[in-house]
C-alpha cells in the first residue's frame, strides 16, 4: 500500500538535491523578508526626517558627500530591486529541482502501477474495466503529482516566509506581531475543517469521471458491432448520461472547493482589517511609527501569498488523499501466485508431455467447469478437444497457460508440476492461437514480432506457411503497413492467420490451436493444415475445433460434455460408434 510517507521517503532517496532545493527555497525565502521593510523605512527617515538604522547603513556604504534624499532612496530602490531579482531566481531554480523530483516520484508511482498490472490475477481483470484502471493511472496519478508539486516547491518556502515576517514584526513591535501571529493558526484551523469536505466531493467527481471513461472506452472497443446494429446512438447517449454525471459532481467539487477557499482567505482578509485598525491605533497610543505601520502592512500583504498557498496545498492534499485511496485499491488487487522456476522442465526439440491428474476447476465457488479431467499427451501427439459450445475446452486452455488454478489436482509438462516450472516459463514454451487473436493497431511487423528482434526471411517464412504471404506482399508498404485498431484492416480469416504466424515465429514446443482456422475457407484451411504439418511434427499439439476439417488433423480425439472428458479415440472410430456425442456431433459432417 501507497502512503504519503513512502512517497516523501522516495522523495528522500534524492537527498543531495532535495537538500540543494531546500537550501535555495531558503535563501530565496530569507532573501524577501527584508524588502516590505526597506521602502517604508523611507518614510521615517527621509520623509518625516527620524534618522535611524537605515540612514546609519547609508552613511556606512556612501560618501559623506553623496549622503541625502536622492541618494539614500536611489540606493534603496537598488537593494529592493537586487533582493526582488535574487529571490525571482532563487524562487526558479528552487521550482525547477522540485518539479524534477516530484515527476521523478511521480513516474515512480506510475510504474510501480504497472507493473501490478502484471501480476494482477485475471478475475480481477475481469471485473475492474480498463476505463477505471486508466482513470487511477491518468487522472489519480496526476492529482497526486500536482500535490506533491505543490507541496515541496511551495510549503517549504510559505513556511519560511511566515517565520521570517514572524520574526521581523515580533522585533518591529512584539504586541502587534503577537495579535497577527495568534490569528495565523485560527485561519489555519478553519479551513483544515473545511478542506475535509473537499475530499469528499473530488472522490465523487473522480468516481463519475471513472464511470464515464469506462463507458466511452467499452463503446470505442465495439463501435463496428454497436453501428452494426444501429445501437451507437444509444451507447453513446448512456456516456452521455454519464458525462452528464461528470458536470454535476465537478461543478460541485468545483465551486464548492473554490467557496471554501474563497471563505478562509476572507477570515484572513477580516483579521487583516482588524489589524490595520489595530496598528492605526498603535501609531496614536504608541511608539508606533507611521513608517513601521506602512511596513506591517507591507508585511501583512507580503504574508498574504504563502498563507494562500498553504491553503491550496490543503485542498490538494485532501485531493491527493482520495486519489491515493483509489490508487492502492489497484496495488491491493489480487495477485496470480508467483512460482520461481525452480526446473528446466523444457529442452529445445525435444517435444513436451502433458499431463492433467483429476483436475478440478471452477470459475465461481460451487459451480464446477471442469470436473476430474484426467489426461495424457504424448511427446509430439496431436490431440483434438472436442465437445458441445461451453463443454470448458478453452478453459482447459487457460489452466494449462496458468491464467487460472485448478481448484483440485494437477497440470504437469514433462512430468514436471506447472508450480515448479513457473508460469513464466510455461508461457515461453506454449503457442497459444485463439479464435479472436489480438492485433495491435500497428504494423504487420510488428504484430508478427511483438518486439523480438526477427529477421525478415523468418518473417517471410511464417508468412508463407500461414498463407498469408501473398496478401502482405501486395499491401501498399508490405511489412510495414499499418493495421488499424485491433487489426480492423484485416478479415477474421487474414487476423487468424497473422496469429498463426506469430505463433510459428515463437517456436514454441507446445502449440495450441482453439478454434484458430474457424474463419477460413475450407481450401485455404486445408493448404495451411498441409503447410503447417513439417511445422508441427515433433511439437505436442492440441486442437480445439467444431469444423471436422481442423479435428481429422489429429491423432487422437477427445470428447468433453459438461466438464469431463466422456470419449476418446480416433476419428475414424468414433465417427461410428452409434449412440455417441462424437457421431451426433460429426457423423454428418463431411471435411
Ligand atoms: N472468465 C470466465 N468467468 C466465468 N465463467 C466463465 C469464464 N469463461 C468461461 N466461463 C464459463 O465456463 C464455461 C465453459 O466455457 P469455455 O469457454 O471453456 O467453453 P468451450 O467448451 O471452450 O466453448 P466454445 O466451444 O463455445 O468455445 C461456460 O459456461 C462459460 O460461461
Amino acid at each position: 500500500m501507497l502512503t504519503l510517507t513512502h512517497l516523501w521517503q522516495q522523495l528522500r532517496q534524492h537527498s543531495r538535491r532535495l537538500w540543494l532545493g531546500q537550501s535555495l527555497a531558503f535563501f530565496g525565502a530569507t532573501v524577501a523578508v527584508p524588502i516590505p521593510l526597506l521602502m517604508p523605512l523611507l518614510v521615517d527617515e527621509v520623509l518625516l526626517h527620524q534618522p535611524g538604522k537605515l540612514t546609519q547603513l547609508m552613511t556606512w556604504l556612501l560618501p559623506a558627500d553623496w549622503l541625502g534624499p536622492i541618494a539614500i532612496i536611489l540606493v534603496v530602490t537598488l537593494l529592493t530591486m537586487s533582493l526582488r531579482l535574487s529571490s525571482v531566481l532563487l524562487g526558479v531554480a528552487t521550482t525547477r529541482i522540485f518539479v524534477g523530483l516530484s515527476k521523478q516520484v511521480t513516474l515512480r508511482v506510475r510504474q510501480t502501477l504497472l507493473d501490478k498490472l502484471a501480476r494482477i490475477r485475471m478475475q480481477v481483470y475481469e471485473s475492474l474495466g480498463a476505463g477505471q484502471i486508466t482513470a487511477r493511472l491518468l487522472t489519480d496519478i496526476e492529482t497526486l503529482d500536482k500535490f506533491l508539486g505543490e507541496t515541496i516547491a511551495k510549503v517549504l518556502v510559505a513556511i519560511l516566509s511566515v517565520i521570517g515576517v514572524a520574526v521581523v514584526l515580533l522585533w518591529m513591535h512584539w504586541q502587534l506581531a503577537l495579535i497577527i501571529l495568534l490569528l495565523n493558526p485560527f485561519v489555519i484551523g478553519l479551513t483544515m475543517v473545511l478542506g475535509k469536505k473537499v475530499k469528499l466531493w473530488k472522490q465523487r467527481e473522480n468516481s463519475a469521471f471513472e464511470v464515464l471513461s469506462q463507458s466511452v472506452s467499452e463503446t470505442l472497443e465495439v463501435m463496428q458491432q454497436l453501428r452494426a446494429s444501429n445501437s451507437d446512438k444509444r451507447f453513446l447517449d448512456k456516456a452521455k448520461q454519464a458525462a452528464e454525471s461528470v458536470r454535476v459532481a465537478a461543478t460541485a467539487s468545483g465551486w464548492k472547493s473554490d467557496a471554501l477557499s474563497r471563505l478562509s482567505f476572507g477570515v484572513f482578509l477580516f483579521g487583516f482589517e482588524i489589524f490595520r485598525a489595530v496598528a492605526m491605533l498603535m501609531v496614536v497610543f504608541s511608539d508606533l511609527s507611521v513608517g513601521q505601520m506602512i511596513a506591517v502592512f507591507g508585511y501583512l500583504w507580503f504574508m498574504m501569498g504563502p498563507v494562500q498557498e498553504l491553503l491550496s496545498v490543503q485542498v490538494s492534499f485532501y485531493a491527493a488523499k482520495a486519489a491515493l485511496g483509489r490508487i492502492n485499491q489497484v496495488l491491493a488487487a489480487d495477485e496470480e501466485p508467483h512460482y520461481p522456476a525452480q526446473v528446466d522442465g523444457f529442452h529445445a526439440h525435444s517435444p513436451a508431455t502433458i499431463r492433467l491428474q483429476q483436475v478440478t476447476f471452477a470459475y465461481a465457488e460451487g459451480s464446477p467447469i471442469l470436473e476430474d479431467v484426467s489426461l495424457n499427451i504424448a511427446p509430439g501427439e496431436q490431440v483434438a478437444l472436442v465437445g458441445v459450445s461451453g463443454a470448458g475446452k478453452s478453459t482447459l486452455v487457460q489452466l494449462l497457460l496458468g491464467l487460472y488454478a485448478p481448484t483440485k489436482g494437477q497440470i504437469l509438462f514433462n512430468g514436471q508440476a506447472i508450480e515448479q516450472l513457473g508460469y513464466a516459463q510455461v508461457r515461453e514454451h506454449l503457442g497459444v492461437v485463439l479464435q479472436q487473436p489480438m492485433l495491435f493497431n500497428d504494423s504487420v511487423r510488428q504484430n508478427l514480432t511483438m518486439d523480438q528482434p526477427y529477421n525478415d526471411a523468418a518473417l517471410w517464412h511464417a508468412l508463407e506457411v500461414a498463407q498469408l504471404s501473398q496478401f502482405v506482399r501486395d499491401l501498399p508498404q508490405g511489412l510495414d503497413t499499418q493495421l488499424g485498431r485491433s487489426g480492423v484492416r484485416l478479415s477474421g480469416g487474414q487476423r487468424q492467420r497473422l496469429a498463426i504466424a506469430r505463433m510459428m515465429l515463437k517456436q514454441p514446443q507446445v502449440v495450441i490451436l482453439d478454434e484458430a482456422t474457424s474463419m477460413l475457407d475450407t481450401h485455404t484451411e486445408a493448404l495451411l493444415h498441409r503447410a503447417m504439418r513439417t511445422f508441427l511434427r515433433g511439437r505436442t499439439t492440441i486442437i480445439i475445433a467444431h469444423r471436422l476439417s481442423a479435428v481429422k488433423e489429429a491423432d487422437r480425439v477427445l470428447v468433453f460434455d459438461g466438464g469431463r472428458i466422456i470419449e476418446e479415440g480416433q476419428h475414424d472410430t468414433l465417427v461410428k460408434q452409434n449412440g455417441s456425442v462424437y457421431q451426433r456431433l460429426y457423423g454428418s459432417q463431411t471435411a
